[in-house]
């Protein structure tokens, strides 16, 4: 058993997080409910802060805010004093919402809408990063319309492979997202930028892929991109100002991974960059990253009841919970790999292996193969570490299951962030059957 953060077994035998008692906890606010551990992701923060601090240049850590996003992340964010990316006018609303200053959010996104440019530009937000040529036409009118400027970086795929799971691998030339660096469009992209009246082109951008546990494909980005650079100072005359080399560093969800400290991937990361400005007798650019899981994945864990179980004599022993691929579902989508405990029995010997399911109507709604537990009854609390990134924000309404309510957890003090989704939420937008209606 690997505890994260402040996470430890207290006097009761109870998993406890923050200075709160998990189970108390979960009697008090019901299951399954996500818990963050703040001064986990305060440490985190910090962690990549320090950094670059240690580096001595310019940089901004931008919270990738699709791992977790809701108001009080953002104002937190802000507190540790993080810039925020975005990927949707949802997020960026909820940005809005959460008063953090724009001029510190960056939009993402492979197919930003008019509507989205158009909150992005109005809001004043501080750069965009563009995808595309369709979106440089859209935000070019958009800034026009609105007599506005804006800063963006050219999202680039530089030909690199990560190694991860295919599904989060985005720096391969067959990628859905960026310019191709090889073929010619990055340049077209350049060009076009540079001759805009609206676009301040400030900078590269590029993201390698999720969950990466080396910083060989950091490097070899970095080294793609200075590959580059010369040819774009003779040929158009232009020198980014800022590279921005996306998020993706690992964490460890279970036993046999082994993330890297933030200062490994920063201090690489700019050791290239310093050898390139140097032999190009070029101004060191700012170096921008965007963490997500990082800063927020192991400060969250899920907290669910235990339900029902079903024994297979010598075939398996499952153990279902009031959750499942609803809250989670990263183990449907990636094969993703969890660990957990008995919450309210942490100190007693895991003696058998239960595969834990959820509770969704399919049959790979599982959540954790073979974990070996204490033997476990109804209404124990289970808990599953390493949820806060791509847990509650890739949560659904399948099977029409309410989403679970999110609390934040630090010095022995709650707070709630995300309230629970009622069932009268879920039928909000419905409109009964009436007369249709001709278009
Ligand atoms: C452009 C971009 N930046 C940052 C991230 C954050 O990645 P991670 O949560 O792995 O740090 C992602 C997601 O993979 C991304 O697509
Ligand atoms: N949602 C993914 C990663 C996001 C990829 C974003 N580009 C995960 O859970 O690992």
């Amino acid at each position: 058993m690997y505890l994260h953060g402040t996470s430890h077994i207290n006097v009761h035998g109870h998993l406890e997080i923050g200075g709160v008692d998990t189970v108390a906890l979960a009697k008090e606010h019901g299951t399954p409910l996500f818990v963050y551990d703040v001064a986990l992701i305060r440490k985190r923060a910090e962690q990549f802060k320090q950094a670059f601090e240690h580096e001595k240049i310019p940089y901004q850590v931008a919270y990738a805010s699709k791992a977790f996003s809701c108001v009080a992340m953002y104002q937190l964010a802000d507190e540790l004093g993080l810039s925020f990316d975005v990927v949707s006018g949802g997020e960026l609303y909820t940005a809005i919402k959460a008063g953090v200053p724009m001029e510190k959010v960056h939009f993402h996104g492979n197919n930003k809408s008019r509507q989205e440019l158009e909150l992005a530009v109005k809001s004043g937000i501080g750069c965009v990063v563009v995808d595309n040529f369709y979106e440089m036409t859209l935000l070019e009118e958009i800034c026009t319309a609105h007599g506005k400027t804006m800063d963006v970086l050219l999202r680039i795929t530089p030909g690199v492979e990560a190694h991860t799971h295919d599904y989060i691998s985005t720096g391969q030339e067959d990628s859905k997202f960026g310019f191709d660096l090889t073929n010619g469009q990055v340049d077209e992209a350049i060009k076009l930028s540079l001759k805009s009246n609206t676009m301040n082109l400030l900078g590269i951008h590029s993201h390698i892929g999720s969950q990466i546990f080396e910083t060989q494909g950091f490097v070899m980005a970095v080294e793609k991109i200075f590959e580059y650079i010369e040819h774009w100072r003779e040929k158009l005359d232009f020198i980014p100002k800022v590279l921005n080399l996306g998020g993706g560093f690992g964490i460890r969800y279970v036993d046999g991974d082994e993330p890297l400290h933030p200062r490994e991937y920063v201090s690489q990361m700019t050791q290239v960059m310093k050898q390139y400005a140097e032999q190009f007798e070029m101004a060191m650019p700012e170096i921008w990253i965007e963490p997500g899981r990082s800063l927020v994945g192991d400060a969250g864990t899920t907290l669910y009841t235990v339900g029902s179980q079903k024994d297979i004599p010598g075939v398996r022993h499952y153990l279902a919970v009031d959750g499942g691929m609803s809250d989670n579902l990263r183990p449907a989508l990636y094969q993703a790999e969890y660990d957990g405990i008995l919450a309210n029995r942490a100190i007693e010997q895991a003696d058998q292996k239960f595969s834990i399911a959820g509770k969704c109507c399919e049959s790979g709604d599982m959540l954790i193969w073979d974990l070996p537990l204490p033997k476990a009854n109804h209404e124990d609390i289970l808990a599953v570490f390493c949820t806060g990134a791509y847990g509650y924000s890739m949560a659904n309404n399948y099977n029409r299951i309410p989403r679970p309510p999110v609390v934040f957890l630090e010095n022995g003090e709650v707070q709630l962030v995300v309230k629970r989704e009622e069932y009268e939420d879920l039928v909000r937008l419905d409109v009964p059957l009436t007369k249709t209606v001709k278009l």
